[in-house]
């Protein structure tokens, strides 16, 4: 496989599947955890390594390391192997989705945003999500009339505390997520909900259907139930872990086991609760992006942006929202005819919320 974003938190969980069941990993692309980097060069010997800058080549145990989106796209291009594992975080991993579907790579993908951004332009043929509660919703297919679908939110790092103490809350505090351990910008997603929005898009997208909705369950071991036309619904129930997901993505199915079972007993009780806008501003707009998914790019670039700027002090938690909102509504009209005005859009609602 090409592994892209290996350093991270979907990259590491896809090595331990690739160590697990012995695959070969032919190209690691990562950003600046070089030390990380150095300790999976050695154990999964790679052809090649492509990196963020230029300036850390030099650290990098390889002698056969690139530098930059350019660079990932040509491994993309050159590699043997048939399997993209697409862990980069953000618009970033646009290209590299649209690469690999133009090589006919069979792929991997974790780059929600991808889907989030561009889903009208994807070709979905080789396509197969990481995302827990996608991977639900495919488990629970059956050929069998399917009224909607429901995915679940564990509510963030923020789902207790108190309304009028948002504003300021830390980004340690931020980054504490409940039940799972992720990368920053989707821990922050995760807080405010984005994450859910662009989930709901995400399956849209891959399952045709708009009837969808979120709701909280608070120990994220229920991941996706389908509520089907006879009245009967069924509930995707698993262990909060992404090695799961990721094995069915790389090896299309899997009787092995990857996770421990979970025991109900010990569980004990489930709650649910309703993603309530008070806490969750974002999503009053949930309607409204489910009736136009080609406003996907706006919410993304938007966000990008906000979510930066709360990592680095520059506004308050809840200004992450106002400020996608107000994009959404400046770019109500957008809709993109090709994939190119999807990078021009892209920029503009960059440049416009301050990037
Ligand atoms: N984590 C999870 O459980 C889940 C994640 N996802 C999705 O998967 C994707 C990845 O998430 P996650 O693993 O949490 O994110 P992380 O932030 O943990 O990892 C991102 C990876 O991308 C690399 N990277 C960042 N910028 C560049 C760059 N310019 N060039 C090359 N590599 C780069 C990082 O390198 P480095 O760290 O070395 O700088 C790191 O390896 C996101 O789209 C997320 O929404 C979906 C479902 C669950
Ligand atoms: C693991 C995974 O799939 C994440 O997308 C997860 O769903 C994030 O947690 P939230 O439910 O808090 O958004
Ligand atoms: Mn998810």
């Amino acid at each position: 496989m090409i592994l892209l974003g290996s350093t991270g938190s979907i990259g590491v969980n896809t090595l331990n599947i690739a160590r697990k069941f012995n695959l070969n990993v032919e190209v690691l692309v990562a950003g600046r955890n070089i030390e990380l980097l150095n300790q999976q060069i050695k154990e999964f010997k790679p052809k090649k390594v492509v990196i963020d800058k230029a300036e850390d080549i030099p650290l990098v145990h390889h002698k056969n390391v690139f530098f930059g989106e350019e660079a990932i796209l040509q491994a993309i291009q050159e590699s043997e192997t048939s399997t993209v594992v697409n862990a980069l975080v953000g618009f970033l991993g646009l290209k590299p989705t649209l690469k690999a579907i133009e090589c006919g790579k069979k792929i991997a993908l974790a780059n929600k945003e991808s889907l989030v951004v561009a889903g009208k332009f994807i070709d979905q043929t080789k396509l197969k999500p990481i995302d827990s509660e996608h991977f639900g919703l495919w488990y629970l297919l059956q050929d069998k009339k399917i009224d909607s679908m429901m995915v679940t939110a564990s509510g963030g790092s923020f789902r207790d505390y108190p309304l009028d103490k948002l504003q300021n809350v830390s980004i340690k505090e931020a980054l504490a997520h409940p039940n799972w351990s992720m990368g920053n910008k989707i821990t922050i997603d995760s807080a405010t909900m984005t994450n859910k929005m662009f989930e709901l898009m995400e399956a849209a997208w891959l399952f045709d259907i708009r009837k969808l909705d979120a709701i909280i369950e608070t120990k994220s071991l229920i991941h996706a139930f389908i509520n089907f036309a006879d009245g009967s619904t069924t509930a995707h129930i698993a262990n909060a872990s992404m090695q799961l997901p990721i094995a069915y993505a790389i090896l299309g199915s899997c009787d092995e086991q990857i996770l421990k079972p979970v025991d109900l007993l010990e569980v004990a009780n489930l709650e649910f609760r309703k993603i309530e806008t008070s806490r969750y501003p974002i999503w009053e707009i949930k309607d409204d992006i489910l009736n136009n998914l080609d406003l996907g790019v706006v919410l993304n670039a938007a966000n990008e942006v906000a979510v930066s700027k709360f990592l680095n002090s520059q506004i308050g938690f809840l200004d992450i929202s106002k400020i996608t909102m107000n994009a959404i509504n400046k770019f109500n009209n957008v809709k993109a005819t090709s994939i190119e005005e999807i990078f021009e859009i892209d920029k503009e609602v960059r440049n416009y919320c301050g990037a």
